[in-house]
């Protein structure tokens, strides 16, 4: 398929303080019965990136969900570039996929094909319908949410009945994500991206209150809301999982890691990952890390992937290694 043609997508816009801005979501429709988007299986596809965070969450939805056999998955490679995420049919990497739904070498041209005019950058996740060849919606918060029940019916009793975003938790759950999101989720971002001293600064101090924060809240605690996985875990736990391998280096989050600095976000991250197969079966750290420092190039000109931390992640019982 044609590559569409755009600007060149290893470039980000600057605001006038040195600080960048995250791409504006576009696609902002639901699935639902009676809906133009119904729940059906082998109707609906996730477009994703391995190594990013925001489709990262996507994925682990589905896997808790047990939506593997309703809703397929097509992956990128880690290299984004110039024509932004590519799949394995212009770029072989492990992992990776070509399209079989669309034929698309590259993201974009799914954005272009769902819209001739979008002129937005075309970002990972996307999820997208089959029947009506576009896409339904290209924002993992609301993509979850989608995931958490639009499919319940198809679903085995356990799986319908996990809610990760029940009823008497929501505004616990929306103010938790709120604050992490501004403070961890995007500010690495906004600390890996800045163009200025002061900005970079700022947001570094940011991210470290954040995880503060959140180290109290999981004093002796296996979830961060009740005694019960959350959407707030799963959102908070693609940031995490990344911080050591890419965040604290490539993105000069360098204060400490997790692993020697948050003893309580450390242990629930080794129990999410080893203990539920969710978290440990959809994350790779080769993806992870071949984007962050391959994609980047502008704060990594050679490209040079590096070889630790080693490990990625602890095993879940290392106390004696620390
Ligand atoms: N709000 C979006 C953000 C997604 C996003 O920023 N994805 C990044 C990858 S980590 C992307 O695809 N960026 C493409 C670009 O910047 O051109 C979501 O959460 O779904």
């Amino acid at each position: 398929m044609a590559v569409v043609d755009a600007k060149d997508l290893t470039k980000f816009k600057l605001e006038a303080d040195g600080s960048v801005k995250r791409v504006k979501t576009m696609f902002r429709n639901t699935i639902e019965q009676g809906g133009k988007f119904e729940p059906e299986a082998d109707r609906y596809v996730l477009y994703v990136s391995l190594a990013c965070p925001w489709a990262h969450r996507t994925l682990i939805v589905r896997a808790l969900k047990g939506l593997e056999n309703i809703i397929a998955v097509v992956r990128t490679t880690p290299h984004m570039s110039t024509n932004g995420w590519p799949f394995a049919s212009v770029d072989a990497f492990p992992g990776a996929d070509v399209d079989p739904y669309n034929n698309a070498d590259h993201v974009r041209d799914l954005y272009a094909k769902a819209d001739p005019n979008h002129s937005g950058r075309p970002s990972v996740p996307v999820l997208w319908d089959t029947k009506h060849k576009t896409i339904v919606n290209n924002e993992s918060a609301e993509i979850i949410r989608i995931l958490n029940t639009a499919f319940n019916h198809l679903l085995p009793e356990k799986s319908a009945n996990l809610d990760l975003f029940p009823p008497n938790l929501r505004d616990e759950i929306d103010e938790i994500n709120a604050w992490i999101y501004d403070t961890i989720n995007d500010g690495v971002y906004k600390s890996g991206f800045a163009a200025a001293q002061e900005v970079y600064e700022k947001a570094f101090e940011r991210v470290f209150e954040g995880l503060d924060r959140v180290e109290a809240a999981l004093k002796g605690k296996d979830y961060l809301i009740g005694d019960q996985l959350t959407e707030a875990d799963v959102r908070l736990y693609v940031t995490i999982i990344r911080f050591d391998v890419v965040y604290h280096s490539c993105f000069k989050c360098n204060k400490t890691t997790i692993r020697d600095g948050y003893p309580e976000i450390h242990r629930w991250l080794r129990q999410l990952y080893w203990n539920n197969e969710a978290f440990k079966s959809t994350t790779n750290f080769d993806h992870i890390k071949h984007h962050y420092w391959w994609s980047l190039f502008m704060i990594n000109a050679n490209r040079i992937v590096p070889v630790g931390p080693i490990p990625s992640i602890h095993p879940l019982w290392c106390d004696e290694l620390m």
